[in-house]
């Protein structure tokens, strides 16, 4: 599949202009906590760039993977049936690139590209033909509705979305119950969770009691009643819920820095607190009953077909999460359909559509521990055409791992520069995921070097990946103490959890980090518990016993089985609804704090906007789920302070963009050029400029044509950084500087 290396666009001279002042002013203004500890390793005898040695196919080298013995079968590995999901339709509406992709893999600028054409062409159809075929396939069309569900609406189509791996959908089945009917078996943990706490008089109006009494297992959702949302998108709030409107009390907004946390939530959140900071007794490897661990959110970039999903897939399965069956029938179905060296990206690729083509459409999420971590790993798709999905992925991401092919001419191709214009070869994926990751606030970043095998694991190779990569990734905004860099190999197994057998590898790396190492590496994001709640709603399911179940990532605030929350945009004016129960990193918990993944069961609130109770279908795209008396706010009017990248025609007032934050997406229109901006003292340069080029850093207002939730950043950093993008490209990046409207 290597589906053409295509991509885009900046030239090193842009970033030298642009990105550096950025670094130097910009993002180090905004960025309000200490740098991160982990330091890149030490370079293993750098030398001068060597051109790479002849090498096998990487196929070949794949095929040659020591095959792995058969092992008794695993009761709980089960494939389970993914619904048909709802794709961004308006990459459909991206014809203009299956040309590109149709005729690229042939030098798309810088060197080596040619000979990147690779084993896998891109000789099948176009992803986005993959979006058309997974839409025709699905709404309205979806078939099964849970018996007591009414049936959902029509979902919209345009939703990228992050979504469960089927591991994930495994843990939570087991979570969930032994896989007993009517939501019970593994609903007793819950129970216990939610019941310990619903008596407690939790004062003040917005917590109570949980409605129901009762927890629930949140287990996996009803078949046909999941609906995912990390976008929302022209259509979107339209097709999935009423015309929204406002919550109770968000006409006065008051402002964050009133917010004091409900003394007894305040209690539980030290002592969680505490629990989490107390030191590890021993370590406690992949096990996840032992002490608490931090979250860390970790999205896997790369350009398409750097190895991410394998990489992953063999991790997980390294580490105990994907049984030696599975990997089994992973590699028999692999091969069986003719594609053998993808087995490993299998198991988090399980879309047909994705095995048909090797290429990650959506997110994948799944999750795994560490020593330090409770890692949810979101696999974003290297795709160009999916770029929107991988901000979904990346606007949740406390840290990355970035792939880079090392075979030869690999990493040539996904690293290459576009020549710009609206039709000119677009280049890698690297450099945009790079950017792209750190404008979303992404400091860690582990720069993991794939396919070296290709090249014997010449370490000369290595190095001259490193040094090409690191002054763009300075240039871009990552502090040198924030990277790691690594070699690694996903179908081979190399340097994942145990340090490298190969001894070509081993030679020179030994004693250096392997993937799990690096990961263990990340400092954990600080949580940002102080202020009122937010969650980016980024999927929303029925569960089994019928409670409306909303996924995404706690940006700010605690939640506990009782709280009372309201969502913006809301369904009805006032509805409020109570946390019946919580799953914290897919088991039952008492407790959801800002870092945490959640799933969070609602049940309507008594005194809430009459109790009317919660439809999946009535949760809007982008919607947020916030602190009744601290709600966030819609607005289609703001002021950003951008960056602007690598535009071949200059951005005037009037241009047309597509919005993303968050999990949202909206289309707008910049509507004022306020100022050109000094980057390094922020300072006016110009005031209202005619036109903004390349480089440039400047304050701009943008309309949306919906509104939308968007934070100022200096309040709330995750919902406060947007990309603005147009016709498949990024052109600018920023954050929320003002809610004007
Ligand atoms: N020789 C070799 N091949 C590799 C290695 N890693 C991945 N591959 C192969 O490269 C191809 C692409 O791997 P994927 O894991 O699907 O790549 P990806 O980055 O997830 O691709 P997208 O999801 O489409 O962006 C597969 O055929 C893999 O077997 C490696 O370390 N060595």
């Amino acid at each position: 599949m290597t589906k053409g290396k295509r991509g885009q666009m900046y030239d090193d001279d842009d970033f030298d202009d642009g990105y550096d002042d950025y670094d130097d002013d910009g993002y180090d203004a905004y960025d309000d906590h200490p740098p991160t500890k982990n330091a890149a390793p030490a370079a293993r005898g750098a030398g001068p760039a060597k051109p790479a040695p002849q090498q096998p196919k990487p196929s070949a080298a794949v095929s040659s993977a020591p095959a792995r013995s058969a092992a008794k079968p695993d009761p709980a590995a089960k494939a389970l049936q993914q619904p048909a999901y709802p794709l961004a339709p308006h990459l459909a509406a991206q014809g203009q690139h299956k040309a590109a992709a149709s005729s690229s893999g042939n030098g798309s600028g810088g060197g080596g590209a040619a000979a990147a054409a690779g084993p896998f062409r891109f000789d099948t159809p176009s992803p986005d033909d993959a979006v058309k075929a997974a839409q025709e396939r699905r709404p309205g069309a979806a078939p099964a509705h849970s018996a007591s569900a009414p049936p959902a609406p029509s979902l919209p189509q345009n939703k990228a979305f992050l979504r469960p791996s089927p591991m994930m959908q495994q843990q939570r089945q087991q979570a969930g119950g032994s896989g007993g009917g009517g939501g019970g078996g593994g609903g007793a943990a819950a129970d216990a969770a939610a019941g310990g706490v619903a008596g407690l008089s939790l004062g003040g109006a917005s917590h109570g009691p949980a409605a129901a009494g009762e927890g629930e297992a949140l287990g996996h959702p009803a078949a046909g009643t999941r609906h995912h949302h990390a976008h929302g998108g022209p259509g979107d709030q339209a097709a999935a819920a009423p015309a929204p409107e406002r919550p109770h009390g968000l006409h006065t907004r008051r402002p964050v820095s009133e917010y004091a946390m409900e003394p007894e939530l305040a209690r539980e959140v030290a002592a969680a607190a505490a629990a989490e900071s107390a030191p590890l007794s021993s370590p406690p490897s992949t096990s996840s009953a032992a002490a608490p661990k931090s979250p860390l959110h970790l999205v896997v970039l790369g350009h398409v077909d750097a190895g991410k999903s394998s990489l992953m897939g063999r991790l997980l399965h390294e580490l105990g999460l994907v049984s030696e069956r599975e990997a089994h029938k992973h590699q028999r179905d692999a091969a069986a359909a003719g594609k053998g060296s993808f087995a490993w990206a299998w198991v988090l690729d399980e879309r047909p559509e994705e095995r048909e083509r090797g290429v990650t459409v959506d997110v994948a999420m799944t999750r795994f521990n560490t020593d330090r971590f409770a890692v949810t790993l979101l696999d974003a798709p290297g795709h160009r055409d999916f770029v929107p999905n991988m901000i979904a992925g990346a606007a949740q991401a406390d840290a990355a791992l970035l792939l880079v092919d090392g075979s030869p001419g690999g990493f040539e191709a996904g690293f290459s520069e576009g020549s710009g214009g609206l039709h000119g070869t677009p280049g890698g994926q690297t450099r945009e995921h790079a950017a792209l990751a750190r404008s979303l606030g992404i400091e860690q970043l582990a720069v993991v070097v794939s396919k070296l095998d290709t090249v014997g694991y010449a370490q000369e190779r290595f190095e001259h990946i490193r040094a090409a990569l690191l002054p763009f990734l300075r240039s871009v905004g990552f502090r040198e103490s924030g990277l790691q860099w690594l070699p690694a190999s996903g179908p081979l197994g190399e340097n994942l959890v145990r340090p490298p057998a190969d001894p070509a590898l081993a030679g020179w790396w030994r004693g250096g980090p392997t993937v799990v190492g690096a990961i263990d590496a990340f400092a954990p994001r600080e949580r940002a518990v102080g202020r009122p709640l937010r969650m980016p709603v980024s999927d929303v399911f029925k569960s089994r016993s019928g409670a409306v179940v909303l996924g995404g990532k706690l940006e700010g605030g605690a939640l506990r089985p009782g709280s009372k929350v309201a969502l913006v945009p809301a369904a009805a004016a006032g509805q409020l609804f109570a946390v019946r129960s919580i799953e914290v990193a897919g088991a039952p918990a008492h407790l959801a704090r800002a870092g945490d993944s959640c799933e969070v069961a609602l049940v309507a609130a008594h005194g809430g906007g009459g109790g009317a109770a919660l439809e999946p279908g009535a949760v809007a795209a982008g919607a947020v789920l916030c602190h009744p008396d601290f709600p966030a706010v819609l607005v289609t009017r703001f002021e950003l302070r951008i960056v602007v990248l690598d535009v071949s025609v200059p951005l005037l007032r009037g241009q047309a963009v597509t919005l993303h934050a968050h999990v949202a997406r909206e289309e707008g229109h910049i509507t004022a050029l306020s100022a050109v901006l000094d980057a390094r003292s922020g300072e006016v340069t110009k005031a209202r400029p005619r036109c903004l080029t390349r480089g440039q850093t400047a304050l701009v207002e943008v309309t949306a044509a919906r509104a939308l939730v968007l934070e100022e950043y200096s309040e709330y950093r995750a919902l406060g950084r947007v990309a603005l993008r147009e016709g498949g490209r990024t052109l600018a990046v920023g954050i929320v500087t003002r809610l004007l409207e």
